[in-house]
């Protein structure tokens, strides 16, 4: 990234081709961003002890522990994603209003006890404050790119943003993998086709190889990796509120590489209250037209009940924990 005015306009212009045209960018100088410690972040917490992260679990698999959606959750055998990871968010303050038992977003995120040997939380809590500035960058970019005010999208992080900051892990498989895992050519999956439901991902892939998406000839491809580079692609939500064909949320999937695999996630996602109803460019040419619609909601709906993704399908019925608390959803929908 480069921070010269002219330098930022042609940024601009290539930031608004490649998310029109491609869908996925790779990202090089990221400032504060050292791909080594990340990666130490990640075995740190990894080589974990099962005990020290049956702590952290999410409530479906550890039922006296409070934590429904942020936190740990396991491989699951027989699932074609293969995955273990941990998971957080900003630390809202639990006096805060709009904190309730509907608004899985803003709960407290459980922390692993730590040893001394790395500084987990305070690592993982100031490089997410890295990649929400990214983003912001990235989103102000594009504005400018397409003749917007810098501020056209960047709105609607403004008060508590729900992104997520995933760190993940693909072990090899105990035995045969599941017939559910196996596509065309023998190849193995360990994350299934997709393209991602939030606004937009910053991904840390360590070069390791296995990341593929699906170009515009409708083919897949390797993303082939590039030392010290984040790989960025948009999400559905982006898509949807530039109209539904302007930027494209592309496809992708992970291979199996046969070794251990590492890969770190941000999702950069709105404030639980703000408006995703809007179309984005619509907004700003004068044609405003919408329904409005809260994010914390929609995305809620669309993971659990939609997209049934493997991490959120073991989520709670959204309506039903209101109901069985006796609560009137203190946050709307
Ligand atoms: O691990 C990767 O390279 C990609 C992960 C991914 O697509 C996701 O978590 O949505
Ligand atoms: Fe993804």
């Amino acid at each position: 990234m480069s921070k010269t005015e002219s330098d930022r306009a042609g940024l601009a212009k290539i930031v608004v081709d490649a998310l029109e045209n491609i869908g996925f960018l790779f990202i090089d100088n990221v400032e504060g961003l050292d791909f080594d410690r990340l990666f130490q972040a990640c075995q740190w917490f990894f080589s974990l002890p099962p005990e020290k992260k049956r702590k952290l679990c999410r409530k479906n698999w550890v039922p006296e522990n409070p934590n429904i959606y942020r936190g740990y959750f396991p491989v699951v055998e027989g699932e074609p994603s293969r995955k273990e990871g941990f998971e957080f968010g900003r630390a809202v303050s639990p006096d805060d209003v709009q904190v309730s038992p509907e608004n899985w977003y803003y709960e407290t995120c459980p922390w692993p006890e730590e040893d001394g040997k790395f500084p987990f939380k305070e690592y993982m809590t100031s490089m997410y404050e890295v990649m929400h500035e990214l983003a912001m960058e990235i989103l102000r970019l594009t504005a400018l790119g397409l003749g917007l005010p810098e501020g056209a999208f960047t709105y609607l992080f403004d008060d508590k943003p729900c992104s997520t900051y995933r760190i993940l892990h693909y072990p090899p498989w105990n035995g045969p993998p599941p017939s559910n895992a196996r596509i065309e050519d023998g190849k193995i999956l360990t994350t299934p086709d997709h393209s991602d439901s939030n606004f937009l991902t910053l991904l840390a892939t360590f070069n390791y190889k296995g990341l593929e998406i699906v170009n515009s000839e409708g083919n897949w491809v390797a993303v082939e990796p590039r030392p010290k580079s984040l790989v960025m692609n948009i999400g559905d939500l982006f898509d949807r509120m530039t109209g539904g064909n302007k930027f494209r949320a592309t496809r992708h999937r992970v291979l199996d590489i046969g070794v251990d695999r590492f890969s770190v996630p941000f999702f950069l996602e709105p404030s639980y209250f703000s408006d995703v109803g809007v179309n984005l460019i619509k907004k700003y040419i004068g044609e405003e037209s919408h329904e409005p619609e809260k994010y914390g909601c929609y995305m809620i709906r669309v993971a659990k009940y939609e997209r049934k993704y493997f991490e959120y399908k073991v989520l709670p019925d959204f309506e039903k924990v209101g109901e069985r608390l006796g609560l009137v959803d203190p946050v709307g929908s």
